[in-house]
Protein backbone atom coordinates (compact mmCIF):
# COMPACT_ATOMS: atom_id res chain seq x y z
CA UNK A 1 0.00 0.00 0.00
CA UNK A 2 2.58 2.07 0.92
CA UNK A 3 4.86 1.77 -2.43
CA UNK A 4 1.60 2.05 -4.27
CA UNK A 5 1.09 5.76 -2.70
CA UNK A 6 4.93 6.35 -3.12
CA UNK A 7 4.19 5.99 -7.06
CA UNK A 8 1.62 8.65 -6.52
CA UNK A 9 2.97 11.02 -4.28
CA UNK A 10 6.57 11.37 -5.81
CA UNK A 11 7.30 14.27 -3.48
CA UNK A 12 5.72 12.56 -0.15
CA UNK A 13 8.89 9.55 -1.33
CA UNK A 14 11.30 12.09 -1.85
CA UNK A 15 10.54 14.15 1.57
CA UNK A 16 10.45 10.51 3.59
CA UNK A 17 13.69 9.56 1.89
CA UNK A 18 15.15 12.63 2.59
CA UNK A 19 14.05 12.88 6.54
CA UNK A 20 15.81 8.62 6.95
CA UNK A 21 19.02 10.22 5.50
CA UNK A 22 19.03 13.08 7.79
CA UNK A 23 18.01 11.02 11.09
CA UNK A 24 20.07 8.32 10.21
CA UNK A 25 23.13 10.63 8.58
CA UNK A 26 23.96 8.13 6.46
CA UNK A 27 25.17 8.50 2.66
CA UNK A 28 22.16 9.64 0.63
CA UNK A 29 21.64 6.86 -2.02
CA UNK A 30 18.22 7.49 -2.61
CA UNK A 31 17.90 8.31 -6.36
CA UNK A 32 17.03 11.72 -7.87
CA UNK A 33 13.59 10.20 -9.74
CA UNK A 34 10.67 8.72 -7.37
CA UNK A 35 9.52 6.90 -9.55
CA UNK A 36 12.11 4.26 -10.32
CA UNK A 37 11.99 3.97 -6.33
CA UNK A 38 9.49 1.54 -6.02
CA UNK A 39 10.79 -0.83 -3.09
CA UNK A 40 8.95 -4.07 -1.99
CA UNK A 41 6.49 -3.30 0.60
CA UNK A 42 8.88 -4.09 4.05
CA UNK A 43 7.36 -3.72 7.71
CA UNK A 44 9.73 -1.71 8.71
CA UNK A 45 9.11 0.65 6.13
CA UNK A 46 6.13 1.43 7.04
CA UNK A 47 6.43 4.27 9.08
CA UNK A 48 4.78 7.87 9.27
CA UNK A 49 6.25 10.51 7.92
CA UNK A 50 8.07 12.86 10.43
CA UNK A 51 5.78 15.83 12.02
CA UNK A 52 6.29 18.32 12.18
CA UNK A 53 8.97 17.70 8.83
CA UNK A 54 12.53 17.54 10.33
CA UNK A 55 13.93 21.00 9.95
CA UNK A 56 10.74 22.79 9.67
CA UNK A 57 10.08 26.22 11.28
CA UNK A 58 6.99 24.38 13.35
CA UNK A 59 9.35 21.82 14.87
CA UNK A 60 12.42 24.38 15.98
CA UNK A 61 10.09 26.97 17.75
CA UNK A 62 8.22 24.00 19.85
CA UNK A 63 9.87 23.24 22.91
CA UNK A 64 9.77 19.64 23.75
CA UNK A 65 7.02 17.95 25.51
CA UNK A 66 8.50 17.69 29.10
CA UNK A 67 9.20 13.51 29.73
CA UNK A 68 8.38 12.49 33.05
CA UNK A 69 12.61 11.78 33.60
CA UNK A 70 12.60 15.60 33.28
CA UNK A 71 10.43 16.54 35.75
CA UNK A 72 12.20 14.57 38.03
CA UNK A 73 15.38 15.63 37.11
CA UNK A 74 14.17 19.28 37.59
CA UNK A 75 12.63 18.20 41.57
CA UNK A 76 15.43 16.82 42.34
CA UNK A 77 17.42 20.04 42.09
CA UNK A 78 14.62 22.49 43.64
CA UNK A 79 15.68 23.52 47.05
CA UNK A 80 12.97 21.88 49.73
CA UNK A 81 10.43 24.81 51.25
CA UNK A 82 11.17 26.64 54.11
CA UNK A 83 11.05 24.75 57.75
CA UNK A 84 7.48 26.78 59.57
CA UNK A 85 9.00 29.22 62.53
CA UNK A 86 7.81 27.19 65.59
CA UNK A 87 5.06 28.41 67.58
CA UNK A 88 5.69 30.27 70.23
CA UNK A 89 3.10 31.04 72.90
CA UNK A 90 2.31 34.59 74.23
CA UNK A 91 0.30 37.30 73.35
CA UNK A 92 -0.39 37.91 70.18
CA UNK A 93 1.69 40.14 67.67
CA UNK A 94 0.48 44.04 68.63
CA UNK A 95 -1.05 45.51 64.60
CA UNK A 96 0.46 43.37 62.53
CA UNK A 97 -0.37 43.16 59.24
CA UNK A 98 -0.92 39.68 58.70
CA UNK A 99 -2.91 38.96 62.12
CA UNK A 100 -6.29 38.05 62.07
CA UNK A 101 -7.34 40.00 65.27
CA UNK A 102 -9.62 42.95 64.42
CA UNK A 103 -7.40 46.97 65.04
CA UNK A 104 -7.70 47.50 68.96
CA UNK A 105 -9.25 50.79 67.22
CA UNK A 106 -12.75 48.81 66.90
CA UNK A 107 -12.45 47.17 70.19
CA UNK A 108 -11.63 49.79 72.47
CA UNK A 109 -14.71 51.77 73.32
CA UNK A 110 -14.70 55.57 71.95
CA UNK A 111 -13.46 58.05 74.22
CA UNK A 112 -14.90 61.49 74.24
CA UNK A 113 -12.25 63.15 72.40
CA UNK A 114 -12.92 60.76 69.27
CA UNK A 115 -16.66 61.63 69.65
CA UNK A 116 -18.27 63.36 66.93
CA UNK A 117 -20.85 65.87 67.17
CA UNK A 118 -24.26 64.54 66.54
CA UNK A 119 -26.24 66.45 64.14
CA UNK A 120 -29.75 66.59 64.25
CA UNK A 121 -31.98 65.70 61.44
CA UNK A 122 -34.15 68.73 60.32
CA UNK A 123 -37.68 68.08 58.92
CA UNK A 124 -39.34 70.93 56.88
CA UNK A 125 -42.89 71.66 57.24
CA UNK A 126 -45.05 70.63 54.21
CA UNK A 127 -44.53 73.16 51.41
CA UNK A 128 -41.02 74.26 52.60
CA UNK A 129 -38.71 71.40 50.28
CA UNK A 130 -35.91 73.08 48.24
CA UNK A 131 -37.93 72.76 45.02
CA UNK A 132 -40.32 75.09 47.04
CA UNK A 133 -38.35 77.64 47.62
CA UNK A 134 -36.99 77.70 43.97
CA UNK A 135 -40.77 78.00 42.77
CA UNK A 136 -41.14 80.78 45.44
CA UNK A 137 -38.10 82.26 44.06
CA UNK A 138 -39.07 83.14 40.08
CA UNK A 139 -42.77 83.88 41.52
CA UNK A 140 -42.00 87.59 41.69
CA UNK A 141 -42.94 87.77 45.48
CA UNK A 142 -41.32 90.15 47.46
CA UNK A 143 -38.88 88.41 49.28
CA UNK A 144 -36.62 91.28 49.68
CA UNK A 145 -38.68 92.82 52.82
CA UNK A 146 -39.93 95.86 51.33
CA UNK A 147 -36.57 97.23 49.85
CA UNK A 148 -36.69 98.37 46.62
CA UNK A 149 -33.27 99.39 45.59
CA UNK A 150 -30.00 97.96 46.87
CA UNK A 151 -28.00 99.66 49.64
CA UNK A 152 -24.44 100.35 51.00
CA UNK A 153 -25.03 98.52 54.43
CA UNK A 154 -22.72 99.02 57.18
CA UNK A 155 -21.77 96.43 59.84
CA UNK A 156 -24.11 99.15 62.71
CA UNK A 157 -27.21 98.75 59.97
CA UNK A 158 -26.61 95.15 59.78
CA UNK A 159 -26.86 94.77 63.07
CA UNK A 160 -30.08 95.87 63.68
CA UNK A 161 -31.88 92.95 61.51
CA UNK A 162 -31.31 90.02 63.70
CA UNK A 163 -34.90 89.06 64.79
CA UNK A 164 -36.68 86.16 63.37
CA UNK A 165 -38.86 88.13 61.15
CA UNK A 166 -36.62 90.53 60.21
CA UNK A 167 -32.93 88.34 59.55
CA UNK A 168 -30.42 90.18 57.01
CA UNK A 169 -27.01 88.29 56.86
CA UNK A 170 -23.54 88.99 54.72
CA UNK A 171 -21.90 86.70 52.85
CA UNK A 172 -18.87 87.54 50.47
CA UNK A 173 -19.82 91.30 51.00
CA UNK A 174 -23.74 90.79 49.83
CA UNK A 175 -26.32 91.11 52.36
CA UNK A 176 -29.50 88.99 51.80
CA UNK A 177 -32.57 89.29 53.81
CA UNK A 178 -32.64 85.38 54.68
CA UNK A 179 -36.17 85.78 56.47
CA UNK A 180 -38.35 84.58 53.88
CA UNK A 181 -35.70 81.19 53.54
CA UNK A 182 -34.90 80.54 57.37
CA UNK A 183 -38.34 77.83 57.01
CA UNK A 184 -36.68 76.30 54.33
CA UNK A 185 -33.24 75.91 55.39
CA UNK A 186 -32.52 72.13 55.31
CA UNK A 187 -30.35 72.73 58.27
CA UNK A 188 -33.28 74.27 60.59
CA UNK A 189 -33.93 78.08 60.91
CA UNK A 190 -31.83 77.78 64.59
CA UNK A 191 -28.45 77.03 62.84
CA UNK A 192 -29.48 80.00 60.34
CA UNK A 193 -30.59 82.42 62.90
CA UNK A 194 -26.76 82.07 64.16
CA UNK A 195 -25.76 84.57 61.56
CA UNK A 196 -28.94 86.74 61.65
CA UNK A 197 -27.72 90.40 61.84
CA UNK A 198 -23.42 89.62 60.86
CA UNK A 199 -21.19 88.12 58.70
CA UNK A 200 -21.99 84.50 58.21
CA UNK A 201 -19.03 83.89 55.65
CA UNK A 202 -16.94 82.08 57.80
CA UNK A 203 -19.73 79.96 59.24
CA UNK A 204 -21.01 79.13 55.99
CA UNK A 205 -18.29 78.10 54.72
CA UNK A 206 -17.28 75.79 57.40
CA UNK A 207 -21.01 74.22 57.11
CA UNK A 208 -21.28 73.45 53.26
CA UNK A 209 -19.30 75.37 51.26
CA UNK A 210 -20.77 73.41 48.15
CA UNK A 211 -23.96 75.42 48.46
CA UNK A 212 -24.29 78.49 46.25
CA UNK A 213 -25.75 81.26 48.37
CA UNK A 214 -25.69 83.60 45.47
CA UNK A 215 -27.82 81.49 43.40
CA UNK A 216 -30.31 80.09 46.27
CA UNK A 217 -30.76 83.95 47.55
CA UNK A 218 -30.32 85.77 44.88
CA UNK A 219 -34.15 87.40 45.06
CA UNK A 220 -33.34 88.12 48.69
CA UNK A 221 -29.95 90.71 47.97
CA UNK A 222 -30.91 93.88 49.84
CA UNK A 223 -27.47 95.39 49.38
CA UNK A 224 -23.66 95.36 50.27
CA UNK A 225 -21.48 95.05 53.06
CA UNK A 226 -19.46 98.42 53.60
CA UNK A 227 -17.22 100.14 56.22
CA UNK A 228 -18.44 101.86 59.01
CA UNK A 229 -18.49 105.14 57.88
CA UNK A 230 -15.71 107.49 60.11
CA UNK A 231 -17.27 109.83 62.31
C1 LIG B 1 -28.43 81.74 54.10
C2 LIG B 1 -27.41 80.94 53.96
C3 LIG B 1 -27.58 79.45 53.87
C4 LIG B 1 -28.09 78.73 52.87
C5 LIG B 1 -28.62 79.26 51.56
C6 LIG B 1 -28.06 77.34 53.28
C7 LIG B 1 -28.48 76.28 52.52
C8 LIG B 1 -28.37 74.95 52.87
C9 LIG B 1 -28.65 73.85 52.01
C10 LIG B 1 -29.06 73.96 50.55
C11 LIG B 1 -28.42 72.75 52.71
C12 LIG B 1 -28.54 71.31 52.20
C13 LIG B 1 -27.15 70.93 51.80
C14 LIG B 1 -26.99 69.51 51.41
O1 LIG B 1 -27.88 68.69 51.64
O2 LIG B 1 -25.91 69.20 50.89
C15 LIG B 1 -28.06 73.13 54.03
C16 LIG B 1 -27.77 72.25 55.04
C17 LIG B 1 -27.32 72.63 56.26
N1 LIG B 1 -27.08 73.90 56.69
FE1 LIG B 1 -27.32 75.56 55.62
N2 LIG B 1 -27.52 77.25 54.53
C18 LIG B 1 -27.20 78.53 54.92
C19 LIG B 1 -26.62 78.90 56.09
C20 LIG B 1 -26.31 78.04 57.10
C21 LIG B 1 -25.73 78.44 58.34
C22 LIG B 1 -25.27 79.85 58.69
C23 LIG B 1 -25.64 77.34 59.09
C24 LIG B 1 -25.13 77.36 60.49
C25 LIG B 1 -24.22 76.60 60.93
C26 LIG B 1 -26.16 76.23 58.33
C27 LIG B 1 -26.23 74.91 58.74
C28 LIG B 1 -26.63 73.84 57.96
C29 LIG B 1 -26.60 72.48 58.39
C30 LIG B 1 -26.17 71.98 59.74
C31 LIG B 1 -27.05 71.73 57.32
C32 LIG B 1 -27.15 70.21 57.27
C33 LIG B 1 -28.57 69.73 57.36
C34 LIG B 1 -28.62 68.20 57.24
O3 LIG B 1 -27.60 67.52 57.23
O4 LIG B 1 -29.75 67.71 57.19
N3 LIG B 1 -26.56 76.69 57.14
N4 LIG B 1 -28.02 74.49 54.10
Amino acid sequence: MASYLRTWLPTLSTQQSNSRTTEEEGSPTTPTNPTLTIEEPDADDDFPPAFPAIGSAQRISSTPAPSSTHLILQSTLMPPPPLPAPRIPGPPAPSSGSSLMPPPTTTRPPTQATKSKKREKVVLAPGHSPLDWAALKTSGADLRGGATSLARIPPSVLRTHNKRDDAWAAFSGKVYNITPYLAFHPGGEKELMRIAGRDGTKLFALTHAWVNVDFMLDACLVGFLVPEPSS
